[in-house]
């Protein structure tokens, strides 16, 4: 939570940062750095709350700090006052240890930055606090100064450090310089760790590296957050340790709630999931491509590295213009439909979803579109509860914007005024008002999302236009998707779908009302 909050445009409260202590403590990491108190009034807080309310059942707390300032005691130093009085159990102490940085950003002494590393270290442990000590700029330092760069965590160790964490702070080394370096730095004597950024695209293979190369303790940030490009992610980092070099690491079944401990602490940063982020991304174990499938169909394993189950994640068919037969079996009966046995039909429901890819729909993003589709295949006709006769909207810049629905439902006809504040949601109000009476479920349903794409822009005013609608009736979601000449047209198709989609998975039969 230290480096992670360092990220641009991720700020956290103190309640959001107790929060993330509870997910990270559930996923079982070992220490959760929790701030850097003294240096901010909310890290301050954050520490006081946490000593009161915080019970964490695997991990313990971590405080980060620097060493002390030069020519100070440390006793003396108000930021090594801030770590002593924070009542975390463990202390993370940045020390520089690349002489170029202490004789440019220290303005110090070589000697003197020794004796700031080894003060600060040895007065936090006769205070009673475990310190792990964080070499800043490690790698880099180690290439300028190699005797200077392992003198440091000489004293780091000596002082009574637990772990001496090398830091590749600006990111930039590649893993086999990693571990050639970590190998050399082991004949020090002390136990040690690493700590990645991602500037090279690096951060897990470096600390793959140094674990390889020896080295006993990771930090890494839960989905890689942290200055920059970020960190190496926590649970790619430690689910490789486990899947594919064999090291348990985190307590027994706990990585199977990694997906959703991740999608949870995404909530609360409120930076949306990377779709790609490996084991967790909802695209992680998603299949596209037709020979895939068809090979997936035989045996999952031909084309995962891993059981999604493993780390809490699920295989997912994406339907597209990239689909074969295999695709379309299996994601029917992801849906429930049993499309296997008739190969016709599997080929006429591929060459439809192909040509209508052609036209400008979607359904790897439309799941709701395509089981329509399906269900019209299946059943021999797409499923309706309304018959649309027709639909105007008038927009006028004194009045706002008004839609007329006609249409045909349970044997009555139906001419029903809507107004909105735009042409769809006027649209959207006069269908809901035409059916509900019919169907009541129809005001459960809520529309939640609403993209655009103009396709094709070279022709300018004359582009298809794609809508991609999706609704919640409070506890499930769908997405449906419309392809028009305007906005208007291909919104008004996602709707019917929308609304046809929702009644049919509440169950309603079609016809009842
Ligand atoms: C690699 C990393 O990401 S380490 C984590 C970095 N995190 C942060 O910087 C976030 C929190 N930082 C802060 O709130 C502020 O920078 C503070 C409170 C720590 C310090 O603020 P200020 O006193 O105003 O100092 P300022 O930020 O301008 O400069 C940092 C000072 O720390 C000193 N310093 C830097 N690293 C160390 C170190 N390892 N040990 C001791 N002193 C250090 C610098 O020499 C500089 O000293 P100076 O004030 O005598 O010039
Ligand atoms: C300590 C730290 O965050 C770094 O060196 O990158």
């Amino acid at each position: 939570m230290r480096d992670g909050a360092q990220q641009e445009g991720l700020n956290l409260s103190v309640q959001d940062k107790l929060h993330v202590a509870r997910h990270l403590d559930d996923l079982g990491v070992g220490f959760i750095e929790g701030g850097w108190p003294g240096s901010n009034p909310k890290d301050t807080e954050f520490f006081a709350l946490a000593a009161k309310e915080l019970e964490l059942r695997t991990a313990t707390l971590a405080a980060f700090g620097a060493t002390r300032r030069a020519g100070l005691r440390a006793a003396d130093d108000p930021l090594v006052a801030a770590l002593r009085e924070s009542g975390a159990p463990v202390v993370t102490l940045v020390a520089k240890s690349h002489d170029r940085h202490v004789e440019l950003a220290l303005r110090t002494t070589l000697e003197e930055n020794l004796a700031m590393v080894r003060d600060t270290v040895e007065h936090l442990r006769a205070e009673g606090q475990r310190v792990f000590v964080d070499c800043e700029h490690f790698f880099d330092g180690y290439v300028a100064n190699r005797a200077y760069a392992l003198e440091v965590v000489r004293t780091a160790a000596e002082a009574g450090a637990d772990v001496v964490v090398l830091c590749d702070t600006n990111g930039g080394m590649l893993p086999h310089q990693v571990e050639e370096v970590v190998a050399d730095t082991l004949s020090v004597g002390a136990r040690l760790g690493i700590h990645a950024h991602n500037d090279t695209g690096c951060a897990v293979a470096n600390s793959m590296a140094a674990v390889r190369a020896g080295a006993t303790h990771l930090q890494g940030c839960l989905n890689g957050y942290g200055e920059r490009t970020g960190n190496a992610d926590l649970v790619t980092s430690v689910a490789n340790l486990e899947l594919k070099l064999g090291m348990q690491v985190l307590p027994e079944g706990a990585l199977a709630e990694a997906t959703r401990i991740a999608h949870a602490v995404s909530e609360i940063t409120n930076y949306p999931p990377s779709a790609r982020q490996p084991y967790t991304g909802v695209s992680s174990f998603a299949h596209k491509a037709g020979l895939h499938a068809s090979a997936i169909r035989v045996d999952p394993d031909l084309y995962q590295h891993i059981d999604p189950a493993l780390v809490g994640n699920d295989m997912r068919l994406l339907v597209s213009e990239m689909a074969g037969r295999a695709t379309i079996e299996l994601k029917g009966r992801e849906l429930g439909y049993d499309v296997g046995d008739d190969a016709e039909r599997l080929g006429r429901i591929t060459e439809r979803v192909k040509a209508m890819e052609q036209q400008g729909y979607t359904f790897e993003a439309a799941d709701a579109s395509f089981e329509l589709l399906l269900a019209e295949e299946m059943e021999g006709a797409r499923p309706s509860y309304f018959d649309v006769e027709s639909w105007r909207v008038l927009a006028e810049s004194s009045r706002g914007t008004e839609a007329t629905v006609k249409l045909r439902a349970a044997g009555q006809r139906l001419a029903v005024i809507g107004e909105g504040n735009g042409p769809v949601n006027a649209l959207d109000h006069a269908l809901r008002q035409a059916i509900e009476q019919l169907y009541p479920d129809v005001a459960r349903f809520h529309l939640i999302d609403f993209r655009v794409r103009i396709l094709d822009q070279g022709h300018g005013t004359d582009a298809v236009t794609r809508v991609l609608i999706e609704t919640s009736d409070g506890k499930d979601a769908w997405v449906t998707v419309g392809v028009g000449p305007n906005m208007i047209e291909a919104s008004w198709e996602a709707l019917v779908d929308a609304l046809t989609y929702g009644l049919r998975r509440h169950g309603v039969p079609v016809g009842t009302a």
